[in-house]
């Protein structure tokens, strides 16, 4: 890259970058050129035309093909570097109308509109897992450039991936398409949490791994320090490394031959009976359920009739093709490559992913599925009014048909009548899924506290999972004899002076220290069993805020361990409400019950009568707290005889009743059980 790098410096960028898009079709190790080098037009047609109006992919046999992932930590630059490698491809517009490159939230709604949400846009981390195809000329093996018309081109199926501990599933699905990963590591702030777990992935997985230091634009990047922790902890050569700013396109001209050079194709068979691996679905309004799908084995055309290795259902392929980044129909898929098909399943149900879909006249063994994702947080989900219970069902069943790791089952409560309990795989997804609803469907929802998977054994012996406070048994004839909460091993990095406090947190959060070493002489990493519990709620916030924003955090699920559990029942003028009980160990119980009632008393408006705010386990009251009783006149500042002015203030408060939920005589504005959710 020497004469690159070298040029770069004396390039304004959108001269840089019309050269990268350019050369990144030759030799990275090839001799020196000049702005007005007759290569450069060459090469840019090729780019310019690279987006075919038909595509034949007959031409690509698993030789030609290359799969592969982004995967680092949160914020590393995964998206950025996919938007400059489909840039570079000439997969999307340059600029795409945009003065600066284009980040991953302007490809993002280019991508797959149906599937992203503006929840995503607006938090700036990538939610959902998308995949696109590129094409690449690359004559990397040092011939001649006159030969570039001649050079191969490859297909290359990138799959970006979230960077949220929430969406690890997400990744580890990501991979079961890929040969090989880069994984990306900022070159300020050097190897993370995520940055060991998605390693760890990709090695356990057999992948080729490409290390790609970014960022290095940074003016306090030191690439050589992450070369050297690269190395000490995964034993990666710090000559591997690739040197990348994604941000101003410095060292892009590397990735793609490197990916050709150290990935593997796939090794499928062209002639076997069909294999094909359900990575994804989504629902599409006009289109129907679309799958993303890897050919394992033979070939797919458009027609075929493909079943189902899961259920047995057969469909017949309606549409199948690349995904160049938007669909694209190719009428065929072969051995190694990945992308769509439509089949006319009826919803993303009947899409279970990590299936085996396979000529249905052919019987075939099936691939290894994937994990089925583990649902680690739920809470339940109720119209704010409780006449809207059936909009709120509509809501939830069209956000389900785009994220089918959501968990959904009717319950009702007494205080909030009919709803649902929902399972999600952490305590971010949750929120998504709550924002999406009130933002994109409307609906206002009230949320209970967020419960785990417990285990509760009763005195007659049996035993059975509780994901909702309401199901443990009020009977005093079936007591709970023994209680297990499900635990995580978190992997904690942060700088050393932090240790102190992160040891404290921990030990607060009933944690247990299971390795504590060093990344580098600045860095400490440890290793903790916590009780999930402990870390859905507000454990990440707080890690952030007592390390200045510096710790990073992973963490995979472990065993089950036996713990003293109680149920800690909130209760309002002497009326339990089961909407706001919760799951609490016995020595947090005190605490916990105090901070609830203190929030309550916060955020219930004093009405005509005295409230009392009571936390309890069984009949022994903990904490308490009363609220006076005083009549809230909306009127009564306005004098006089304005009735606009009078109608406007009561409509007002109209509208704020909408958003309370009265429980017994008590009216509970919706964001105290927003509040309840913070309390750890
Ligand atoms: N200076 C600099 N900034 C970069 C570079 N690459 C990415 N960024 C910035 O870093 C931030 C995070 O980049 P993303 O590409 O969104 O990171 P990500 O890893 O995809 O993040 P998630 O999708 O949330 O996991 C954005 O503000 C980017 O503009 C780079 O090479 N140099």
């Amino acid at each position: 890259m020497g004469s690159l790098c070298r040029a770069s410096k004396t390039l304004k960028s959108q001269k840089y970058l019309s050269l990268l898009h350019t050369y990144s079709n030759f030799p990275p190790f090839s001799s020196t050129f000049t702005l007005n080098d007759s290569r450069l037009g060459v090469a840019h047609d090729f780019c310019s035309n690279s987006r075919q109006n038909s595509i034949d992919l007959a031409q690509y046999s698993p030789e030609r093909i290359r799969n592969f992932s982004i995967i680092a930590h949160v914020d590393h630059g995964k998206s950025t570097l996919a938007d400059r490698l489909l840039e570079l491809t000439g997969t999307i517009k340059r600029g795409h109308g945009q003065p600066q490159y284009l980040d991953k939230l302007q490809v993002s709604s280019y991508w797959f509109s149906a599937v992203l949400s503006g929840v995503e846009r607006e938090r700036g981390i990538t939610v959902k897992a998308q995949t696109a195809t590129m094409f690449y000329k690359c004559n990397h093996n040092g011939a001649n450039i006159k030969d570039a018309d001649q050079a191969p081109t490859y297909l290359l199926n990138l799959i970006d991936t979230p960077g949220h501990v929430d969406f690890s599933y997400e990744v580890s699905r990501s991979l079961a398409a890929c040969q090989g990963a880069l994984l990306v590591v900022d070159a300020v702030q050097g190897v993370q949490a995520q940055t060991v777990a998605n390693f760890y992935l990709a090695f356990e997985s057999n992948l080729a791994i490409i290390p790609v230091i970014n960022k290095i634009d940074q003016p306090t990047a030191d690439p050589e320090r992450v070369k050297a922790q690269l190395k000490s902890m995964f034993d990666l050569e710090p000559s591997d490394c690739l040197l990348t700013s994604a941000k101003t396109g410095l060292g892009l001209e590397q990735v793609l031959p490197s990916v050709i050079d150290r990935i593997p194709p796939p090794s499928g068979n062209t002639s076997s009976p069909l294999r094909m691996l359900l990575l994804d679905s989504y629902y599409d309004e006009y289109k129907g359920v679309i799958c993303h799908v890897a050919i394992v084995d033979g070939v797919l055309r458009k027609g075929d009739k493909i079943s189902s290795a899961a259920t047995g259902h057969t469909y017949e392929v309606a549409d199948i093709g690349i995904m160049h980044p938007e669909l694209t129909p190719t009428g065929v898929l072969l051995t190694g490559q990945v992308g769509y098909i439509v089949s006319g399943m009826r919803s993303t149900k009947e899409a279970r992913v990590g299936d085996t879909l396979h000529h249905s006249r052919f019987s075939v063994e099936p691939l290894p599925g994937f994990k089925p994702a583990k649902h680690m947080v739920f809470s339940g989900l109720y119209p704010a009014d409780g006449s809207d219970f059936d909009a709120l069902n509509h809501a939830i069943e069209r956000l389900t048909c785009n994220d089918a790791s959501v968990s959904v089952t009717k319950e009702s409560s007494s205080a909030l009548g009919l709803g649902f309990r929902c399972g999600f795989l952490g305590l971010l997804h949750m929120d998504v899924f709550h924002q999406r609803l009130e933002q994109e469907h409307g609906a206002h929802v009230i949320s209970t506290v967020p419960t785990v998977p417990y285990i509760f054994e009763y005195s007659d012996g049996s035993k059975a999972q509780v994901q909702n406070p309401a199901m443990l048994p009020s009977n005093p004839n079936k007591r709970v004899t023994a209680s297990w909460e499900p635990t995580v091993i978190a992997t904690i990095i942060i700088p050393s002076e932090y240790v102190g406090p992160v040891i404290t947190l921990c030990s607060e959060r009933r944690g247990q220290q299971l390795e504590y070493s060093f990344v580098d002489s600045q860095r400490a990493f440890m290793k903790y069993r916590l009780p999930l519990r402990e870390i859905v709620v507000d454990f990440y916030n707080e890690l952030k805020s007592i390390t200045s924003g510096y710790a990073s955090f992973d963490y995979e699920d472990s065993d089950y361990q036996e713990s003293d559990l109680v149920k800690l029942d909130i209760v309002l003028n002497g009326q339990s409400v089961d909407a706001m009980a919760t799951i609490v160990h016995k020595l947090k119980a005190q605490r916990v019950g105090r901070e609830l009632v203190e929030k309550l008393k916060k955020f219930i408006d004093r009405q005509m009568f005295e409230i009392t705010i009571q936390a309890a386990i069984g009949a022994k009251v903990i904490a308490r707290e009363t609220i006076s009783a005083m009549r809230k006149n909306v009127l009564a500042k306005c004098y006089g005889g304005d009735v606009t002015r009078k109608r406007k203030l009561l409509e007002k408060q109209k509208e704020g009743k909408k958003r309370m939920k009265r429980i017994g005589s008590v009216d509970i504005p919706q964001e105290a059980f927003h509040e309840l959710l913070r309390v750890s």
